[in-house]
């Protein structure tokens, strides 16, 4: 079963937590674990000032681990990020992580911490990052229980600064369906004040569209 095979099956508790049935794992079970360490090598690396000497090891290093995995390179249907519905944020690190907690085709809740990894300043989460934690949830919600569709647009209100390392709420709602389009809505919140919010559009695809 290849990873794209595998993302399609939905646990009957829901869209959030699919079923991996009595199958090998793609990647293993160990996936999630190296995910989680690259996460936590771009927030060490973002925050370090290492000196000179350990940045060349830590270069070596690096390109050694590359080089052990790049000849297992494979085609994106079969590419286990962005795939494994099972891991914290699909197994992938380009959004930050979100953790759900109640969930249906409607409407979801759930935590989500950005590290360091994505500092704007001061404290602040990037003003890009924001919006790449939304679609990612709004998009995950759009598509639950219902045929593929792609963000038309994505409008965000930055409300206060959203803090780094602080674990925030996340609650996101389908509002409603005009044909093709989807309209959702979400809220991020730091304890009582929402730091940002944002409605976004979703097209369902039409049969072969890209
Ligand atoms: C499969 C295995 C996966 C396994 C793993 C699963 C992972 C599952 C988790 C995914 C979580 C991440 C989710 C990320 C989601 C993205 O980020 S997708 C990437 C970013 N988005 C894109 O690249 C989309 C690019 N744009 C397009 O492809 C096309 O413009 C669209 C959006 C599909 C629409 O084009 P179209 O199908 O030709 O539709 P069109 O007839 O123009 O418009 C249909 C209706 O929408 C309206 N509309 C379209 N665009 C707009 C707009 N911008 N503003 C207002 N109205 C609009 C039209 O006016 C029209 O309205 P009506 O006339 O029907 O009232």
């Amino acid at each position: 079963m290849t990873a794209r095979e595998w993302a399609g099956r939905v646990h009957p508790a829901g869209p959030w937590e699919p079923d991996p049935g009595p199958m090998p794992v793609p990647g293993g079970a160990g996936f999630g674990d190296m995910i989680d360490a690259l996460r936590e090598l771009q927030d060490t690396i973002t925050g370090a000032a290492p000196p000179p000497h350990l940045v060349e090891q830590a270069t070596r290093a690096l390109r050694e681990v590359s080089a052990a995995l790049k000849p297992h390179t494979v085609p994106e249907r079969e590419q286990i990020t962005g795939h494994r519905m099972d891991l914290r944020g699909r197994g992938q690190t380009m959004a930050p992580a979100f953790v759900p907690d109640e969930w249906d085709d409607s409407r979801v809740s759930g935590r989500v911490t950005f590290g360091r990894h994505y500092l704007g300043g001061n404290g602040a989460v990037h003003g890009g990052a924001v919006p790449l934690l939304f679609d990612e949830v709004l998009g995950r919600l759009a598509n639950s229980g219902r045929r593929v569709s792609r963000t038309a647009y994505l409008h965000v209100n930055f409300r206060r600064i959203t803090p780094v390392g602080v674990e925030l709420r996340l609650d996101a709602k389908f509002e409603r369906e005009e044909g093709r389009k989807r309209f959702l809505t979400a809220a991020l919140y730091d304890g009582g004040h929402v730091t940002a919010d944002a409605e976004g559009l979703f097209v369902a695809l039409r049969p072969g569209q890209p």
